[in-house]
């Protein structure tokens, strides 16, 4: 069985994907009226041009909210959790799933958040549980409570250190990967998923504050020469942020970021649709980690510094 926990835009295409073809999902959602809504309507995932591509019905779904997990779970205990919040949602989760988890068997914790720092702080509340970092270009876009757009088919990379050699990662190999496999996820296990992961944030650090700033779908960033100025000095500021630290880089990720504005050109970035939503962005874990990361390699990132603080300000609702 695969635990999902938050049934959002990525939650709802692995759990309606992973159920369709045969594997036993439990969907864990924050509020017990969307776990409601899904029951009865089930998880219907849309492709871009509206056609529906998967519909699971609703009574064939486990799902509960997450209030529900100490109880449930003395019954049938998590062995694989797909984390599927934001950044900013890790501590709730942990605070409600750890006092129970924490006495089971091993888990392993799939974690598929953009940005960094999440991995540390959940190894550090949870050490015993086997963590698994994702990256994944997949796009989803929540519709409603129980429906998303499947926007774009990506590729999943989840790290794998061969070296700890344990029972738990022979049996992700035999039962996660082949699941997801089956369900038609592009997935492949990397043994450099910490280049992945700084690759993907540098993409996002680049990508999401300007949108979210100009208020502009990801394609608008090529058309204008100040707007490619700017995410060349953010692109620079980062680099050397890797440099200083000792991160290997790529000269192609910079043809990388403008490659991913075209292929989502008509996309809003995730910091974009949470600053329209007034919701709590992620900036703090992409820009706000590489002014941490800078600062602590003694250079400075001065333009992420601004973005980021920019960014945390705009959520403040007035009145
Ligand atoms: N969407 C995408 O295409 C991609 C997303 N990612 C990353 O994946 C992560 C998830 O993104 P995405 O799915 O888009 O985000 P969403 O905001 O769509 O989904 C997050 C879900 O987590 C739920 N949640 C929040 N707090 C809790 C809680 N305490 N217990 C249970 N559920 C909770 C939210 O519930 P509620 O709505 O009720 O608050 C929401 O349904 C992010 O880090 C994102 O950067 C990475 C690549 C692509
Ligand atoms: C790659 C990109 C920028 C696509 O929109 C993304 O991951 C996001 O919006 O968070």
């Amino acid at each position: 069985m695969i635990d999902i926990i938050g049934a959002g835009s990525l939650g709802l295409l692995f759990a309606g994907r992973l159920a369709a073809t045969g594997t036993d999902v439990r969907l864990w959602t924050r509020t017990l009226e969307q776990a409601r809504s899904i029951a009865c309507d089930g998880i219907t995932v849309f492709d871009k041009g509206g056609e529906i591509a998967v519909h699971v019905p609703g009574d064939t779904l486990k799902v509960a909210p997450l209030a529900d997990w100490q109880r449930l779970n003395s019954h049938a205990p998590a062995q694989w959790i797909f984390l599927m919040t934001k950044q900013g949602a890790i501590e709730e989760v942990l605070k409600q799933i750890l006092p129970v988890a924490k006495t089971e068997r091993e888990t392993g914790i799939v974690c598929l958040q953009n940005g960094i720092g999440h991995i540390e702080r959940i190894r550090q509340a949870w050490p015993e549980a086997e963590l698994y970092p994702a990256v994944t270009t997949e796009g989803a876009k929540r519709q409603g409570a129980a429906s998303i757009v499947h926007a774009g088919a990506g590729v999943t990379e989840i790290g794998w250190y061969e070296e700890r050699g344990k029972t738990q990662d022979r049996n992700f190999k035999q039962y996660v990967l082949n699941r997801l496999l089956a369900a038609g996820f592009d997935v492949c296990l990397s043994k450099e998923i910490e280049n992945g992961m700084y690759r993907k944030l540098l993409i996002n650090a680049v990508i999401n504050p300007l949108t979210a700033i100009w208020r502009i779908r990801n394609g608008e960033l090529l058309l204008d020469p100040v707007r490619l100025h700017m995410m060349r000095k953010l692109y620079d500021e980062g680099i050397q942020v890797y440099e200083a630290r000792g991160i290997r880089w790529d000269s192609s990720w910079w043809d990388q970021i403008l490659n991913v504005c075209q292929a989502t050109a008509e996309n809003h970035s995730s910091m974009l649709a949470d600053v329209l939503a007034q919701s709590m962005t992620e900036v703090a874990s992409i820009n706000g980690q590489l002014v941490q990361m800078a600062e602590q390699a003694g250079v400075t990132a001065p333009t992420h510094e601004v973005l980021w603080q920019l960014i945390e300000g705009m959520r403040l609702k007035e009145g």
